[in-house]
């Protein structure tokens, strides 16, 4: 936790008496001696002697006379100004008024000077008179004090109550105090809180940062945050930032290096190979090798002293960021990667952390490849920067078990030996019959070791297997499982008839969960595809004043552009430029410091005659293409590039690739061409691969009626390739392949059959689920209308699954609050039985309905919960369900921390943190989720705030500061969650 400070109170008898101080002689009492030891006093009167000072401003007026309009007012500057400190300075002194230079809990203070202020900021001087600039320089020219109102930092929202700075703030304060507190009013009724919370009167200053601050033009405000040069280095006009950007970003580093080796790799194989001959699944040998602790052995290479100490990796400074990776010695104490650093901390207190080295990863990454590659496998499959599974069923395998043991076991020996000579760092690997098998290994393998998992050993090893240790099925499913089945251990998934797991987790989970309790894995090893697009994007730091700035960045990042085709050695003709635009009411400056905050996407696209990594000719574009888009330029908050229709600069690109070795070590490329039905897409749809916002406003509604080309819905696709498509692309096949009626009538037909299969089906699975309703003429013709609608909007179909919760984009308001609702209604044993493509298009219009209800409306409407109910389960919390009694058990426990002046157990925070993370992902509900983060703010801001503010304004700021941490815990937490499930941007704001 940073160090604190506590707010500047008013005082305002001090006030009083500093108003009417005239400053003209040196007759205060601020003159008089101070005490020895009396450190407070001499500070205050050395403080106030500097106001003296003023007189000497007075003195060098040359006798002009100019009137006293600040006259009682005492004023102090917060930041970077324009006009600047000084100068404000001398015009409040000239004009009257007194010039605070501090500002702390001894002197006080009528207004202060601010063009913006932080997120902190915010919240700390939520209480005073914050005012811009213009407001000394328009009086001054006005002749007259103005209503400093106008010219307000930090707006009320509605008839939000405010707290005004001088006398007026006890009486003030004790009302709210008689309010809030419990020794008047023990436990106001949930309703009255509830209503409360909904109306905005009360909403807290942390809030009304994300309300339009100003009315002010957003390049004014950049030019005015901008002047501040420790912002104007974080910015994109930084011409360091780009380095300094991705040089920080793990994810970054992870995401490129993968598109890097995969291109390696295709370099390394000759198009001349044959594949290996296709072996029966019973005959394979199949390795999973992994660095132990990869980042943190790498850090250790160089730092031997600490070998025996538990350390980590991560932005150490941040106890908010995460562990990237930690040794076993860190492990012993429950330190994981990807934990928070503060809970890291918690576990651990010595644990020493460590700086990333990301082009050691990648060296020491590439060595393990060249190993793996060497070893003649017959096929190889990169599974992430420090992971490959190599498939050597025809080095290793034999009729004989004892003789596979013997091969392998030399093998990997002699793969694990190699490895730590070319980089001081242990691999271990993993040995089986499939790659779960292989994986599974891995676990026992390590640290620095190798394992094999014999057939006869196979069941054994499962049976008492965690769920969620399976690979690839994790927390949710496990925590489903366990919710619905009470089953934890993979052998008891059998327990289960199949079709009945599958009603609960979907079928494709379902299938797999089966086949690994049978210790069995169909997938093959090898099938990587290479990449159809490079991008460049930055959503964090983008400010901007003028044009030409915009243009400036705009060639930075075509460079960076540039020197990530020319790293892969690719070459492109369709450029994209992105744009995240300033949404329509999203304020100047969002929570996050220099963020995007609420954003509506905006890109243009360009298709050059020949290919090019041309730095000047990606600019060149980019710079036109913005011209198109006609957005202000103080509003773009995150620039992005991206270049399709690439081409290897020697050689063929644009194809799958599968990637396999044949015992001479000789290899062969297959290959399908997907390059041109994809970027037929983007042609048709004008969009970009990775959009996150639903509506597009440059798909215009010609476009959106216009129906899908036939060529691009081939419904021949193999499977194979269909998978590698983008998902916006899948869908699109899908659903030209769904099964079509011929006429309105046909269909009902049909929906009638399947109700009558579910008939039957539901007797098996009578009593693991809620009787399916039978379907009546009315529900099937309800179902057939808005399906028809969905069908006739192909603009619809492509935004699926892709939007801004919080976003009033015009075309989503119609099927938002009017048409989605219907999805709810579908009979659960229906939307079962219909195909994928549907059932996930009904899935995503409830969520579409639920996410947009006002705030408690999960809770209260009883069919919306059941509709839930019927198709995820509902967690419980302490024993709670119900969003109103969560939000009684939220306030309780932040009353009860709070009331010893105690911040928060981070073990609780914890524990809600994982609660909401499941709301969102197994629940389905992340309404409900963000109303009750939006509800632990409101209790932060009213419990904390104005409850013994007084008494001990220190450790009451303290506290605060501690739940406002708490409250961004829980929003990362939702927001994680949400992103899982496709959905971006998530708003907190009330
Ligand atoms: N949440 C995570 C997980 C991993 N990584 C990075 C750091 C890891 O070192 C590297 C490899 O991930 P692994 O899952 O293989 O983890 P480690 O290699 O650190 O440990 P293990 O010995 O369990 O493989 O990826 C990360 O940045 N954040
Ligand atoms: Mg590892
Ligand atoms: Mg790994």
């Amino acid at each position: 936790m940073p160090p604190r400070h506590p707010p500047p109170l008013a005082n305002p008898k001090l006030a009083a008496e500093l108003a009417k101080h005239t400053f003209d002689n040196e007759d205060g009492a601020e003159y008089a001696g101070s005490e020895f030891g009396g450190f407070g006093e001499y500070f205050r009167n050395k403080k106030i002697k500097l106001q003296n000072l003023d007189t000497h401003i007075r003195e060098s007026n040359n006798g002009i006379e100019r009137p006293p309009i600040f006259k009682g007012c005492i004023v102090h500057v917060n930041g970077y100004t324009k006009p600047s400190i000084g100068e404000l300075h001398k015009l409040v002194v000239l004009y009257g008024g007194v010039f605070s230079q501090y500002m702390d809990s001894k002197t006080t203070v009528t207004h202060i000077i601010a063009s913006s202020l932080t997120p902190k900021k915010l919240v700390e001087f939520a209480r005073y008179r914050v005012v811009k600039p213009e407001w000394i320089t328009q009086s001054i020219e006005a002749g007259k004090l103005l209503p400093w109102h106008d010219f307000r930092v930090i707006q009320p929202t509605g008839s939000q109550r405010r707290l005004p700075v001088g006398p007026a703030i006890n009486e003030q304060k004790n009302d709210l105090r008689q309010q809030s507190s419990p020794s008047h009013s023990v436990s106001p009724s949930k309703s009255a809180r509830q209503r409360e919370f909904d109306t905005p009167s009360t909403v807290s200053p942390h809030l009304t940062m994300t309300r339009k601050v100003s009315e002010i033009s957003s390049e004014d405000h950049n030019s005015a945050l901008l002047v501040n040069p420790n912002t104007w280095k974080s910015t994109v006009l930084n011409p360091e930032f780009l380095k300094t950007y991705y040089g920080q970003s793990r994810l970054h580093h992870l995401s490129m290096w993968k598109a890097n080796l995969k291109l390696k790799f295709q370099n390394q194989i000759s198009a001349s190979c044959r594949p290996p001959p296709k072996r029966p699944s019973d005959s394979r040998v199949i390795f999973h090798v992994d660095f132990d602790c990869f980042f943190a052995s790498i850090a250790l290479r160089k730092r031997p002293q600490y070998a025996d100490k538990p350390i980590c990796i991560g932005h150490g400074g941040n106890q908010n960021s995460e562990v990237s990776s930690c040794n076993y010695i860190a492990r012993d104490f429950g330190v994981r990667n990807g934990m928070w650093m503060r809970r890291a901390k918690e576990l651990c207190p010595e644990l020493i952390c460590l700086p990333y080295e990301f082009d050691a990863y990648e060296e020491a990454s590439s060595c393990m490849y060249s190993v793996l590659i060497d070893v003649g496998a017959d096929k190889i499959e990169a599974v992430s920067i420090d992971e490959a599974l190599i498939d050597v069923s025809s080095l290793c395998w034999s009729p004989n078990d004892d003789e596979i043991q013997m091969k392998s076991h030399d093998l990997a020996k002699s793969i694990r030996n190699k490895v730590f000579e070319l980089t001081q760092c242990h691999v271990s690997v993993g040995i089986g019959g499939n790659i779960l098998q292989a994986k599974l290994a891995t676990k026992w393998a390590k640290p620095a070791g190798q394992h094999r998992v014999r057939p006869n050993e196979i069941m054994q090893l499962i049976h008492g297997l965690p769920v969620e240790d399976l690979p690839g099925i994790g927390y949710s499913i496990g925590a489903q499982l366990k919710d619905r089945f009470d089953i934890e251990k993979t052998g008891d998934i059998l327990t289960i008839p199949k079709p009945i797991l599958q009603s609960v987790v979907g079928g494709k989970n379902g299938d797999k969960l089966y086949s690994y309790a049978h210790g069995e894995d169909a997938r093959e090893v090898g099938e990587i595809s290479v990449r159809k697009s490079v991008s460049a994007e930055v959503n964090w730091g983008v400010r901007f004043a003028t044009k030409e700035q915009v243009d400036t960045f705009l060639g930075s990042l075509a460079g960076e552009l540039s020197s990530r085709l020319a790293n892969l050695n690719m070459i492109g003709s369709n450029i994209t430029l992105k744009i995240y635009r300033r949404a329509e009411n999203a304020p100047l400056e969002p929570a996050k410091y220099l963020g995007c905050g609420e954003c509506d996407a905006f890109s243009r696209s360009y298709t050059g005659a020949s290919p090019t990594c041309d730095p000047s000719d990606i600019s060149r574009i980019a710079i036109w293409l913005l011209g198109k888009l006609q957005i202000p330029v103080g509003d773009i908050r995150g620039v992005g590039l991206q270049m399709t229709k690439l081409v290897p600069v020697h050689g063929e690109a644009g194809r799958q690739v599968t990637l396999f070795q044949t015992k001479s070590g000789s290899t062969e490329v297959a290959t399908r061409t997907l390059e041109t039905l994809e970027t037929k897409f983007e042609e048709d749809h004008h969009s970009n691969l990775d959009v996150r916002t639903s509506a597009e406003p440059f798909i215009d509604s010609k476009d959106a009626s216009k129906p899908v080309p036939q060529y691009f819905v081939p419904t021949e696709i193999s499977e194979d390739v269909l998978r590698e498509l983008p998902l916006s692309i899948q869908k699109e096949i899908l659903w030209s392949r769904r099964p079509k009626a011929s006429s309105d009538q046909d269909f009902v037909a049909k929906l009638q059959d399947e109700s009558q299969r579910i008939q039957q089906y539901g007797d098996i699975t009578a009593p693991f689920r809620r009787p399916a309703k039978r379907i009546g003429d009315q529900e099937a013709n309800r179902l057939k209308s808005k399906r028809t609608k969905l069908g006739n909007s192909s603009k619809n179909l492509n935004t699926i699954g892709c939007y801004r919760s919080a976003s009033k984009l015009p075309n989503q308001e119609n099927s938002i609050n009017t048409d989605n609702s219907w999805a709810l209604e579908v009979d659960e044993g229906i939307l079962k039985e219909l195909p994928q493509d549907i059932r996930d298009e009904i899935h995503e219009e409830r969520r579409h309905y639920l996410l947009n209800q006002p705030a408690g409306k999960a809770g209260e409407e009883p069919e919306l919960s059941n509709a839930i109910q019927l198709q995820h389960p509902i967690l419980t919390f302490q024993g709670k369900n119900q969003i109103d009694d969560l939000r009684d058990l939220l306030h309780d426990w932040l009353s009860a921390s709070s009331a010893e002046m105690q911040g928060p157990h981070m073990d609780d925070v914890h524990l809600l943190e994982k609660y909401l993370y499941r709301v969102v992902t197994d629940e389905v509900n992340l309404n409900k989720a963000v109303e009750l983060v939006k509800w632990v703010e409101f209790q932060v801001e009213k419990v904390l705030r104005e409850r013994n503010f007084h008494d001990n304004p220190v450790m009451n700021q303290e506290v605060l500061f501690e739940w406002l941490d708490v409250v961004d815990i829980l929003q990362k937490a939702v927001s994680t969650a949400a992103e899982k499930r496709g959905i971006y941007n998530i708003q907190f704001c009330c």
